[in-house]
């Protein structure tokens, strides 16, 4: 269960340079007890650089990282409450399953029934109770994957961070694994902190996501959130697909392309200084029919290619400022044809155009 009130990892205004290179940007991060939180961020953006500051593998060069409520600057990795899974599993090669997950209780001295029991428990969790005596490489991708889970979760961390951990699997383990993480996360109450570069895992299994781009933070949000109501172009052209539609505010809610579209939009009070912004419009609020008379924006725009997807198809039209524009449509939406050139009026309402900030970094 969420915990709204407690922070249990609080990251203040925390810069890490290399050298002179500056990896995190005055970063402010705060995540609630119980919550599965994702960091999202193309590669490079500083997604491993925060993991490794919570964990304690690494030091901010500024600022500060809290761990419920108190500063862990100088406190060592061993000692904070704190688990990390890897990509790589970094189960040991020589012991059996069971000995694996074992591992971090004989380090404690925990009594041996105890231990039996409690990794029984863990392996169970994770569905890998049957195989106990296995050595690490008699074991699949996604096995492995839930022993390294296993061996995270029994020493009963109050946060697990987790480092791209499905990036090694095929497609479908991957969506097996995603579900096996979902519901582990409720099963224990314990805070996840998920790093992963796909979007689209991050939308699917957090309560909260982060997204940052070269050490910035430009948003965090719930999945909904972030998804429709994108702040930045940079967000919204990385989480999901979106028409962005550069120009500028000529009213709170009256935008004007650089191509000449005019558009209603929703409300933006905050950009009204802004030299230019963008208009971000999701594929799949587009349509060809003004029917519904609440499609009062009109895009003139000529057809380019059809692509199949199965369960939808994706039209690609340009528009007079020659940017391409992403139309989904679903199978039921009836299939009209264009033929390449042929001009096309696509429609939009003013709830479907989100003004976002142009955000260079
Ligand atoms: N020890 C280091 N010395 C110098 N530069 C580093 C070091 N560690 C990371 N960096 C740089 O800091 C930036 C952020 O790296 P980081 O590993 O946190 O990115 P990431 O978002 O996790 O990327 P990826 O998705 O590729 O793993 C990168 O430009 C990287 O080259």
């Amino acid at each position: 269960m969420i915990n709204q009130e407690q922070a249990v990892v609080e990251l203040r205004q925390v810069s890490k340079r290399f050298g002179n290179y500056e990896a995190i940007k005055d970063l402010n991060l705060s995540i609630r007890r119980g919550e599965f939180f994702s960091i999202v961020g193309p590669s490079g953006c500083g997604k491993t650089t925060t993991l490794k500051m919570i964990a304690g593998f690494d030091h901010a060069t500024e600022g500060a990282v809290y761990l419920s409520g108190t500063s862990a600057n100088h406190i060592p990795p061993y000692k904070r409450n704190v688990n990390t899974v890897f990509q790589n599993y970094a189960l040991f090669p020589h012991m059996t399953v069971y000995d694996n997950v074992a591992y971090p209780l004989k380090l404690r001295k925990v009594p041996k029934n105890e231990i039996r029991s409690r990794v029984i428990e863990s392996l169970k969790m994770v569905s890998m109770d049957q195989f106990l005596d296995r050595s690490p490489n008699q074991l699949s991708g996604g096995q492995k994957q839930r022993v390294a889970l296993a061996r995270a979760l029994i020493s009963k961390p109050e946060v697990l961070l987790l480092d791209e951990p499905l990036s090694a699997l095929d497609f479908h383990l991957r969506q097996e694994m995603q579900r096996v993480l979902k519901h582990l996360q409720r099963e224990v109450d314990i805070t996840f902190v998920y790093i992963t570069h796909d979007q689209g895992e991050a939308l699917s299994l957090s309560d909260r996501i982060a997204v940052m781009k070269n050490g910035v933070l430009h948003q965090v949000g719930s999945p909904e959130e972030i998804y429709e109501m994108p702040q930045t172009s940079f967000v919204a052209g990385f989480i999901g697909k979106s028409n962005l539609i550069k120009g500028r505010m000529e009213g709170p809610t009256r935008f004007v392309s650089d191509a000449g579209l005019q558009a209603m939009t929703n409300e933006a009070s905050n950009l009204s200084g802004e030299p230019h912004v963008y208009i971000s419009v999701r594929p799949e609020k587009l349509r060809i029919s003004k029917d519904d008379e609440r499609y009062v924006n009109r895009l003139s725009a000529v057809f380019v290619e059809e692509t199949y997807y199965g369960a939808d198809r994706e039209l690609t039209f340009r528009e007079a400022g020659g940017t391409h524009i992403l139309m989904k449509q679903q199978k039921d939406d009836g299939n009209v044809k264009f033929s390449e050139g042929e001009s096309v009026d696509l429609f939009f309402r003013p709830e479907d155009a989100v003004i976002v900030k142009e955000w260079r970094s």
